[in-house]
């Protein structure tokens, strides 16, 4: 018998690490843009499922962005039902009307999309064909943009989104490995356009800056950028988890006129300031802060009421919230009416020139979240 070509076992072994822990009784659904990535993904899927006693199944989402897109999404379905991957389905959605820009509605309506289909088929896992190049893209990105530890720890391999879990078993896998699997097995991928469109700052560093890294630093730096994530996950996680303890410590439950948490300054204060900002960023999120739309100027204004009190005016977080401090208390209240002339000055001081660095801006837009989470 014929060897099994390398890259070849490499996903298959990558699928079966990521198969092996997952409930026998639901399926799984290989998320599948046809690109190579997922192609290969699929067809790993294919061959290691049911030896695992798993059924799977694969969608394929079709934005409408592109001539031919729904065409494109029924072959991979086609073919996803030749090779035995079952429920086989593609999905339409509509982009339009998103907040964001095209790229960020793209992915909100695919991910809100993938994790329907799978509530439809009780699916428990849907797997995503990310690589360990996007993986090192991803921390080169948040470098440039200047991101903390959360956007250095990258993708991580598993997340959960409404109740599915979001796995990406080839995150040590290469995109050549893909690309050369798909050849050995006769698949032809699709070639998305956008991943050579030089207006989006992934495919510059995908086209341009990787190349000059790996001729300059050698081929190990791939390895070495997802690595770093890998790690700063694990840091992360921890920090995590001591502001889930912090926040719990610090928090004044909502009783009396407060109709939401507040939180304990002395408590803060005492917190080391990489636990004290996560707990910050969490309250702001318990009070219905949209993840996307809170910076870190956000939090450092939140910081200073602690750190640098001087008896300020509120600090304005999005979705129209006010924080102040009170005494030894930080108190949350929606904003009602109009806001003070201090009051707004504070709001640009704060907010200053953030609208664009949030987004990432146009150039460092983050194109493979949620990973901010
Ligand atoms: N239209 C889609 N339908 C279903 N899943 C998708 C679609 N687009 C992307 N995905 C999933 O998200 C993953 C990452 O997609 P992205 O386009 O960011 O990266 P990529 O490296 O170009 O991947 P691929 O080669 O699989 O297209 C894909 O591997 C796939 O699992």
């Amino acid at each position: 018998m014929a060897a099994l070509p390398p890259p070849v076992a490499a996903i298959r072994v990558a699928v079966r690490r990521a198969l092996v822990g997952v409930p026998r009784d639901r399926p799984v659904l290989v998320a599948c843009s046809g690109g190579a990535d997922s192609l290969a993904l699929a067809a790993a899927t294919a061959f290691v499922a049911p030896r695992l006693g798993v059924a799977a199944g694969l969608v394929s989402v079709d934005h409408g962005l592109q001539a031919g897109s729904a065409g494109r999404a029924a072959e991979v379905v086609q073919w996803a039902r030749g090779i035995g991957l079952a429920p086989a389905e593609a999905v339409a959605v509509q982009v339009a009307g998103r907040p964001g820009g095209p790229e960020a509605a793209a992915r909100e309506a695919r991910y809100q999309a993938l994790v329907a289909t799978a509530h439809r088929y009780d699916a428990s896992t849907v797997l995503l064909g990310h690589t360990r190049d996007d993986q090192a893209e991803t921390v080169l990105l948040a470098l440039a943009r200047g991101a903390g530890p959360r956007g250095l720890a990258a993708m991580p391999v598993d997340r959960e989104l409404d109740g599915v879990i979001l796995s990406r078993p080839l995150l040590d896998v290469s995109r050549e490995e893909t690309r050369k699997a798909c050849a050995v097995l006769g698949l032809t991928p699709w070639e998305d356009p956008h991943n050579a469109d030089d207006r989006y700052a992934r495919a510059r560093v995908r086209a341009e800056v990787l190349p000059v890294l790996v001729r300059v630093l050698g081929p190990g730096v791939l390895d070495n950028l997802a690595r770093t994530a890998r790690l700063v996950a694990a840091d992360t996680a921890a920090l995590d988890e001591l502001a889930r303890i912090g926040y719990a410590e610090a928090r004044i439950a909502p009783g009396g006129t407060r109709s939401v948490d507040g939180l304990a300054v002395p408590v803060l204060a005492a917190m080391p300031a990489a636990v004290r900002t996560r707990v910050l960023h969490r309250w702001a999120r318990e009070l219905g802060a949209s993840p996307a739309a809170l910076s870190h100027r956000h939090v450092a204004a939140l910081d200073a009421l602690v750190t640098a009190w001087r008896g300020q005016g509120p600090t304005h977080l999005p979705g129209g919230i006010r924080a102040t401090r009170r005494g030894a208390e930080l108190l949350a209240e929606q904003d009602g009416g109009p806001a003070t002339e201090q009051d707004g000055r504070l709001l640009a001081e704060q907010n200053g020139g953030s609208v664009a660095e949030q987004a990432g801006g146009p150039v460092l837009e983050q194109e493979h979240g949620p990973v901010v989470e």
